[in-house]
């Protein structure tokens, strides 16, 4: 049995990018969109994160992103898997699949039960779906505010590919988290800063060292 694996994700520089890939994370990602505070242009990303390709899965997040953006992107920082934080479509999905030759990893808002009736269309056109909490109505960003949701909606559910259990973690919830929706991959953003875009090596390490500590208990989602 593998551990939980996780995704680090805002990062922008390098002592902290180090500290994910050293404590085991997974997924370290990038976030593309200029309305957010972790916001690092394609290319700037290209030249941290190449450090990165041996050790972990480099996933570009962007919201409705256009397809001279996913241009650069590719060129870039050839990312392995887009991760799209938007209203997205499946058909447009499959069309940034073939456009920069990445996966796809389908970020879904949840708030409750009803949220997750997409899940099936999303089958076959998304390597992972990410269930990530509904932000508040009016905020600015899609994610990486620190809002959860009822991680108990995700107990027992058994889907087609691994997929990331998202929003309001931190060092302080995440083996609770873990157990109570059985994620086989989470994903964490704000709950490893010290202000708004500013990660913190000791929350990453803090983070890591929290689930990987815990009991192994998902299948491994690269091999
Ligand atoms: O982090 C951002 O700024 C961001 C901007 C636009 C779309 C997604 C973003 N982050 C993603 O949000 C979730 C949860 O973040 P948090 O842990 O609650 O802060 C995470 O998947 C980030 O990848």
């Amino acid at each position: 049995m593998a551990m939980t694996l996780a995704k680090i994700c805002g990062l922008s520089e390098p002592a902290t990018l180090e500290a994910a890939l050293h404590g085991g994370a997974a997924y370290v990602g990038a976030v593309i969109f200029p309305k957010s505070p972790r916001h690092i242009p394609p290319q700037e990303a290209g030249y941290l994160f190449e450090r990165a390709r041996r050790h972990a899965r480099i996933v570009a997040v962007v919201v409705n992103p256009d397809d001279a953006l996913l241009a650069q992107i590719a060129l870039s920082l050839r990312p392995h898997f887009i991760q799209l934080h938007g209203d997205e479509t499946p058909q447009r999905a499959a069309e940034v699949r073939r456009l920069t030759g990445s996966g796809i990893i389908k970020a879904l808002p949840i708030h409750d039960e009803a949220d997750l009736a997409p899940v099936a269309d999303w089958d076959g056109v998304a390597d992972h779906l990410l269930f990530d909490a509904r932000v508040p109505a009016g905020s600015d960003l899609p994610g990486g505010v620190g809002a959860s949701f009822d991680w108990s909606l995700m107990t027992d559910r058994v889907l087609a590919a691994n997929w990331f259990l998202a929003g309001g973690l931190n060092p302080q919830n995440i083996a609770q988290a873990v157990q109570v929706s059985g994620a086989p991959m989470v994903d964490v953003s704000s709950g490893v800063e010290s202000a708004p875009g500013v990660k913190d090596v000791a929350l990453i390490r803090e983070f890591l060292g929290h689930l990987h500590s815990g009991r192994p208990h998902a299948k491994d989602c690269c091999s």
